[in-house]
């Protein structure tokens, strides 16, 4: 954890070295300084290149230490605009040279210097947001002086990374290389030594407004309300940029220092920055794998997937050949009719033109000349090429299995079989195959192109070496990959299905749609219940609900209407679906629609009056429900399961089914996840609403409080980072 200091002629070239990323630690920050200060007085050195060791200029602050959030991060940011302010303030030209990334107290640093030259694939961006706190050193004073008000405000508010070629456009460095970074840097610096330095510093730069200030951070402020549903930092930024429009620089500083601290005093917003900066390390964590075997990400390497096929190209099959596609991956896309086949072309077709245009706007066409080459076929012989096979089409077990049995003996014996399923037993697809260790499911979620998450679920066969190839090719299509077990519905969809329940009997018990999600959506996901079921489409729970008998033909004469084997049953979804309301794409749901397909929820009178009907005609009286009834009512259910999917070792720990919900359910990330959340709400407080639920309503199974949630609270509510030393897991041989 150094800075060090080497000369190429007159120029001094000071190299940041804290690996992996060269974070700004306190101690990265002292030695910086302490290099700086001495190449100010060397009389040999006319001009100083700041670069980052290993292809990294710095991902900035060293989050590492915020553990205490308050002082540690507080007293960094001051340490790192006095280095900001040294290099601004230098009488010898200060050159930023940017490889791999400059983000958070990277790029303020790089903003303190004089001039900023980069590599054309280097990310820029103040990402201090995304993790509950703001750029603190500066950067919210000197990025709108550099590259004007209306860009730096949707920088700084929204953490937005940019690559170096849109950074050249938007003015924000000076020059991009494809070569050699810092060898340009020097030879840049050679060009300016002598150079008048005044212009260059963006401490003495006047920021050039609009007329309508005011109108813009106003408007400002309600746009990321809504975007990051109430998330403190957010509004600080604005705060902060306003501050550098209305105040000289100094002042701008100070007022920028008060309110990066008023996030230390708030307890809110401390608990957002803690809650997003757990979610950054969560992400991290998911990585490194374990199953109740005792395999782990050490045990396996991951083989590299050069062809891969698709079969099914409905819209989770297309999504994926377009994430393989834009992953440089050949893709083999196999249909069996071709008709659906033809479809499919025009579909992904589509989307790759509409991807390339957004990757032009984002200056990546240097880098994405090519995306891996598709072959559309109806010859299923043609996946014997494959190194990887993603069957995509519709849930339907028998489906799957003969596709499974043909796969078997058509593909190399080393080729890995993935089923994309939401919920379907991954074993049994994998026993009609002569090679269940190379079988794996790979739950893609919708649009798939887009979702981040892919909840890769191990069955009792599948190998560390397969898993291990699912993880390193969900990073390689950007994606993020958590491993999870085998379960009817594995962990996402399985904790989904109390939380659904518990919002539609809501409505049973008094509420309204629009009630409900509205709450839901205060609180910060990014859907309410009833939102969500009309995107997904009602038909999709009534067919599976009719197959297993719940409803429809199969249902038993003589059960009742709300209930079955005893347990409280709603039929709402059910009659809204013999109705024809699937949803969106029926234009009428929960909610009406302005169109079939439409996407705008308008609240239905007829919703509202088939309820009213429905509660006469069941003698239910209307109970007046609070909105932290509402809450806890859909909330801690879902936490409930969450608890058993850890108990049952379907989850290997709460970051696991945090990243799921943050990445897969729209869950707000300034609260974490849902595990998170519950460790901040507190366990003994969860586990006696679950209490009290149960003993009202005994005929919901489950609110019957899980029994490690019972075991941590008897323990003393341990944090949530020891929780993982509770499950079996640590009986494995790890
Ligand atoms: C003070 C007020 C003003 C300033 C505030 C700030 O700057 S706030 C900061 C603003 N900065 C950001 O928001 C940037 C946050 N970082 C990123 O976005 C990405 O990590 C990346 C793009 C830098 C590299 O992506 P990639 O996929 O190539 O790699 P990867 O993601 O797997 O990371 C590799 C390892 O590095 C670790 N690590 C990473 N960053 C930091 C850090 N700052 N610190 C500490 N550690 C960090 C990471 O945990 C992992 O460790 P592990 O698991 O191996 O033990």
């Amino acid at each position: 954890m150094s800075a060090s200091k080497e000369t190429e002629g007159a120029v001094a070239v000071i190299t940041i070295r804290n690996p992996p990323v060269n974070a700004l630690s306190q101690q990265a920050v002292e030695s910086i300084l302490k290099v700086l200060k001495e190449v100010q007085f060397d009389p040999a050195v006319k001009a100083i290149v700041i670069c980052g060791e290993n292809g990294k200029f710095s991902a900035g602050a060293d989050i590492r230490t915020f553990e205490n959030i308050g002082q540690k991060s507080d007293s960094l940011s001051h340490f790192l605009e006095d280095v900001n302010s040294m290099a601004e303030k230098s009488e010898k030209p200060v050159i930023a040279a940017i490889e791999g990334v400059a983000l958070g107290g990277g790029l303020e640093l790089a903003l303190g210097c004089h001039y900023r030259v980069a590599h054309v694939k280097a990310r820029l961006g103040l990402t201090e947001v995304l993790l509950g706190i703001f750029p603190g050193a500066g950067g919210t004073q000197r990025l709108p002086r550099l590259i004007g008000l209306l860009p730096a405000l949707e920088m700084i508010t929204t953490g937005k990374i940019v690559f170096a070629p849109v950074a050249l456009k938007l003015g924000l460095i000076d020059s991009v290389t494809e070569d050699n970074t810092i060898k340009a840097a020097i030879h840049f610096a050679q060009n300016v030594i002598g150079k008048p330095l005044e212009s260059r510093r963006l401490c003495t730069k006047p920021i050039q407004c609009p007329p309508n200030m005011e109108t813009i951070f106003n408007d400002s402020k309600i746009k990321l309300k809504k975007l990051f549903h109430g998330a403190i930092s957010h509004q600080l930024c604005v705060e902060a940029i306003r501050a550098a429009v209305q105040l000289p620089f100094a002042e701008g500083i100070l007022k920028e220092r008060e309110l990066l601290f008023s996030i230390f005093n708030s307890e809110q917003a401390r608990d957002q920055a803690k809650a997003r900066q757990y979610a950054f390390f969560a992400e991290r964590r998911v990585t490194k794998w374990t199953t109740p075997s005792g395999a782990n990400w050490k045990s396996a390497s991951p083989h590299p997937i050069g062809v891969a096929a698709v079969i099914g190209l409905g819209t989770m099959g297309r999504g994926i050949v377009v994430c393989l596609a834009k992953a440089q991956i050949q893709v083999i896309a196999v249909e069996q009719d071709g008709k659906q086949l033809e479809m499919g072309r025009k579909a992904v077709t589509k989307i790759l033109e509409r991807e390339t245009l957004t990757m032009q706007q984002r200056g990546l066409a240097l880098m994405s000349d090519s995306f891996g080459s598709i072959t559309f076929t109806l010859d299923f012989n043609s996946l014997k090429n494959a190194d990887l096979v993603i069957e995509a089409v519709y849930e339907n077990m028998a489906l799957k299995k003969e596709i499974f049995k043909q796969l078997s003996s058509i593909c190399m014996p080393e080729a890995f079989l993935c089923t994309n399923t939401s919920g379907l037993n991954i074993d049994e697809i994998a026993s009609v195959t002569g090679r269940p260790h190379l079988v794996i499911g790979t739950h893609f979620f919708s649009p798939a192109h887009i979702m981040k998450l892919l909840e890769v679920v191990r069955g009792y066969h599948s190998s560390p070496t397969t898993i291990s190839t699912v993880i390193n090719l969900s990073k390689v299509l950007g994606k993020i990959g958590v491993v999870v077990g085998n379960c009817p519905s594995f962990v996402g969809n399985r904790m989904m299905g109390p939380y659904l329940h518990q919002a539609i009997f809501l409505l049973e018990d008094g509420c309204y749609p629009e009630e409900v999600d509205k709450v839901l959506e205060e609180f910060g996901l990014a859907m309410g219940p009833f939102r969500m079921s009309d995107l997904v489409g009602l038909d999709v729970g009534w067919r599976s609900r009719m197959e297993s008998g719940l409803t429809g033909p199969k249902l038993l004469p003589g059960a009742l209407v709300r209930q079955r084997e005893g347990k409280r049953y709603s039929p709402l979804p059910d009659i809204l679906c013999e109705k024809g309301r699937f949803g969106q794409k029926t234009g009428r749901g929960w909610y009406q629609y302005e169109t079939v397909g439409g996407r705008n929820a308008v609240p239905d009178p007829w919703v509202q009056n088939f309820l009213h009907d429905y509660r006469k005609a069941h003698t239910i009286k209307q109970k007046p429900t609070s909105q932290n009834e509402i809450l806890e009512w859909c909330l801690y259910p879902l936490i409930n399961e969450g608890f058993n999917v850890l108990e049952e070792e379907i989850a290997s720990g709460p970051e696991d089914i945090d990243v799921i919900y943050n990445n897969g359910y729209g869950w707000p990330r300034h609260m974490g996840g849902p595990m998170f959340y519950a460790s901040m709400v507190g366990l003994p407080k969860v586990l006696t609403k679950l209490e009290v639920f149960y003993e009202n309503n005994p005929d919901i199974p489950s609110l019957k409080p899980s029994g490690l949630l019972k075991k941590l609270v008897k323990q003393g509510s341990p944090p949530l980072k020891e929780w993982r030393s509770q499950l079996g897991y640590q009986n494995s041989k790890l």
